[in-house]
């Protein structure tokens, strides 16, 4: 029986199989954050030299990868990327998903938009059919909490504080629970357009094209 942790692994590897064809000395590859990202970027290193780096989407990711001997760019100095990898806290069948557990849902978004291919990488236990149980992360401006909590709380959700969290931004994070996320699509643009948001870790705009999804029997692609 693999653990979660041989799983992530797995789901990992996969994608680096996937993208190492997309290995240049142009290209630039975009990186995810948290503990199946981790995996990626350790794995990443064994190809250090071969592309001509990173774009992390948190200063975790940044170090992890800069530790590694990996070059870091500033999403400024770049114009195009292959592919973005990243993890998940829910992906359903059209390939949305709630992202920003690890609190870097804003940056997240922000580099995968700039991506031509999002993968993302998980253990089967991610997949879901409505997104929602797991709480989703509202990335505000520390001014706007509580009218942005209001909201949250006008669409049936139970916003909740991350308690002596700051995002790379500056920022607070409230988790919504009690969701039930239908319409991923719409939900998204309506808490995006509440002052005060920065953005929120539905990402159904931009989907991944993606998903893989380790499983006790290997690799499922979505
Ligand atoms: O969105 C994220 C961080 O903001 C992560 O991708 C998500 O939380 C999944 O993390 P893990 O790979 O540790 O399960």
């Amino acid at each position: 029986m693999l653990s979660q942790h041989d799983l992530k692994l797995q789901a990992a590897e996969a994608a680096l199989s996937l993208i190492e064809p997309m290995l240049t000395a142009e290209a630039v590859i975009g990186v995810g954050t948290g503990s199946t990202a981790d995996l990626f970027i350790d794995g990443l290193a064994r190809f250090r030299g071969r592309f001509r780096g990173a774009v992390a989407s948190s200063e975790r990711s940044a170090k992890r990868l800069s530790d590694l001997g990996i070059t870091v760019l500033d999403l400024n100095q770049v114009e195009s990327m292959p592919v973005y990898v990243d993890g998940a806290d829910e992906i359903n069948a059209s390939l949305h998903m709630i992202k920003g557990g690890g609190g870097a849902l804003t940056r997240e978004k922000i580099v995968a938009s700039v991506a031509q291919k999002f993968v993302c990488i998980a253990d089967e236990s991610k997949l879901v059919q409505i997104l929602g149980k797991f709480p989703l992360p509202i990335e505000v401006l520390p001014i706007a909490r509580q009218a942005v909590a209001r909201v949250a709380l006008s669409l049936g959700g139970m916003p909740k504080l991350r308690e002596g969290f700051v995002t790379d931004n500056g920022n607070q994070i409230l988790d919504v629970s009690g969701l039930s996320i239908t319409d991923a699509l719409t939900l998204e643009k309506q808490l995006n357009s509440v002052p005060g948001v920065v953005t929120n870790g539905l990402f159904a705009i931009r989907p991944a094209d993606v998903a893989l999804l380790a499983t006790q029997h290997g690799i499922r692609r979505l």
